[in-house]
């Protein structure tokens, strides 16, 4: 028996391991030179920094939470679980750009003042965090705990929910410009790549209900500590037997059958787990007959800028920013091998970046420098010693109203062809926990076809 899986990012990684581990043939197709799709490393050459030449750089700054139970999953088979810094509660530190003092969303641990019997449940966990929360007045603090409470009663997977947007919804929930900005915005901009107009309010809610209103430690956020490029793909190329880099699969035929290089190649089932576009270009229509319209997802940027100060400026590891463009920011310096040598290296994160994508990077220095020196005191005295900025144009599908209509189901229409990716129907936004989830999916449902059951 062998399985053929189209793309090597983190969904056809999880699909390729879930089948290995069952005892199955697996080839795993990847166009690039290197495994890991959307999460990868590159090296940089350098002149200004001391004792290196070239810095280890990550595509884009990624973050999970604890949540995120299928990713963490994938990395402790892969042996990589060590190489990401999760919080031991959600912890996380405000700034503003006006020297206002330093605001902090916390979860409460409950010590020996409660058994643990009467500690909070979600999702009244989050209450004590946001009743001191200093950017919101305290009527502020109040509406945000009702909208908070009323979001805990939108269904998700309920199709109307998916055709409203969440800034519909806070509107009609009393969430004015400032609540906006300095609560959901933060989480949710992050979390879709979308602005809050923009986004739909089942994802919204799927996000929101989950990661803060659930179990009381999902939100606890995690970081890489590796880079990302040995985080998934060089750990995926070594646990994987059957790996053919730099091979681009030009046509899936059937359900059984590939072209590769030219040339047919043979499988007893085939999942696709490639980005919506190359996957509309790739299945039969007589799989998918609504192919056509998955090009409605689109597309949403991210960018990040890129900064090594000569000196240390951030304290933590991470932080939100709010009133600047500037969205969060973190400390790269042991990622990127630069730890012990007295300089800092700081990403900043901006998501839902249209704005920012086709601006050259001398602009967006002018921008970014004076920005950051406003949120970090200690930049302000401090040289950048390396700017550069990285852009990923596609990063994630437009996740607004109607998206989730349009994201295909795991199994098609032909017998042994299933579809995997973050963009297809998990559940879950654009994210590492929903490609590892699609890639789940479809290998749970090749098991099932390969042993002669239902490929639903
Ligand atoms: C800058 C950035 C920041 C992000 N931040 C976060 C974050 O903080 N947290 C989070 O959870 N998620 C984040 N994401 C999203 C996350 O990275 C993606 O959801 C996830 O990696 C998608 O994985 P995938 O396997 O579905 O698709 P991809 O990673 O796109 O993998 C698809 C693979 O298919 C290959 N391929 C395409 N066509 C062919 C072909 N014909 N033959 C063979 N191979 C082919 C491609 O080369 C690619 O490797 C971010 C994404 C970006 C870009």
């Amino acid at each position: 028996m062998s399985v053929a899986v189209v793309g090597g990012g983190l969904a056809g990684i999880a699909a390729a391991v879930a089948l290995q581990e069952a005892g199955i043939d697996v080839e795993l197709y990847e166009a690039r030179p290197r495994l890991g799709g959307a999460t990868h490393s590159f090296q940089r050459a350098v002149d200004g920094l001391p004792g290196t030449s070239s810095l280890t750089v990550d595509n884009g700054q990624h973050v999970m939470l604890r949540a995120f139970t299928a990713y963490r999953g994938l990395l402790e088979r892969l042996g990589t679980a060590g190489g990401v810094d999760l919080q031991d509660r959600f912890d996380l530190r405000i700034l503003t750009p006006d020297d206002r003092p330093e605001a902090r969303l916390r979860r409460t641990v409950f010590t020996r003042a409660l058994p643990r019997s009467i500690a909070l449940p979600g999702p009244l966990h989050l209450l004590p965090a946001l009743a001191r929360y200093s950017l919101l007045t305290p009527a502020e603090r109040l509406r945000a705990a009702a909208a908070s409470l009323a979001m805990g009663r939108v269904d998700p997977d309920d199709p109307l929910a998916d055709t409203r947007s969440l800034g519909d919804w806070l509107d009609r929930h009393g969430q004015d410009d400032r609540s906006r900005r300095y609560l959901w915005e933060l989480f949710v901009t992050a979390a879709l790549n979308c602005r809050v107009e923009e986004a739909s309010l089942g994802l919204s809610a799927m996000v929101i209900k989950t990661a803060l209103l659930g179990r009381s430690d999902a939100a606890d956020i995690g970081v890489p500590r590796l880079p990302l490029g040995e985080l998934h793909g060089r750990a995926a190329e070594k646990h994987l037997r059957r790996v053919h880099l730099k091979t681009k699969v030009e046509a899936v035929v059937s359900g059984t059958r590939l072209v590769v290089d030219g040339f047919p190649v043979d499988a007893d089932a085939v999942i696709v787990a490639v980005p919506h576009p190359a996957a509309a270009g790739l299945v039969p229509r007589a799989a998918c007959p609504d192919r056509g319209r998955w090009g409605g997802l689109a597309a949403s940027p991210i960018v990040d800028v890129h900064v090594v100060y000569d000196r240390p400026v951030l304290d933590g590891p991470f932080a939100a920013v709010v009133d600047s463009p500037v969205q969060w920011v973190f400390d790269r310096t042991a990622a990127a091998g630069l730890a012990g040598s007295g300089v800092q290296y700081v990403s900043s994160v901006v998501s839902a970046a249209g704005e920012w994508i086709d601006t050259p990077v001398a602009r967006i220095r002018d921008a970014f420098l004076p920005a950051l020196a406003e949120v970090l005191p200690a930049a302000r005295r401090a040289g950048a010693a390396e700017f550069f900025v990285t852009r990923e144009r596609h990063a994630t599908f437009r996740q607004g109203p109607g998206s989730a209509a349009l994201r295909p189901a795991a199994a098609t229409r032909l017998p042994g062809l299933f579809l995997a990716g973050a963009w297809t129907a998990t559940g879950w936004p654009d994210t590492m926990e929903g490609a590892v989830r699609s890639g789940l999916t479809a290998a749970r449902l090749c098991r099932r076809h390969l042993q002669g059951g239902h490929d639903r």
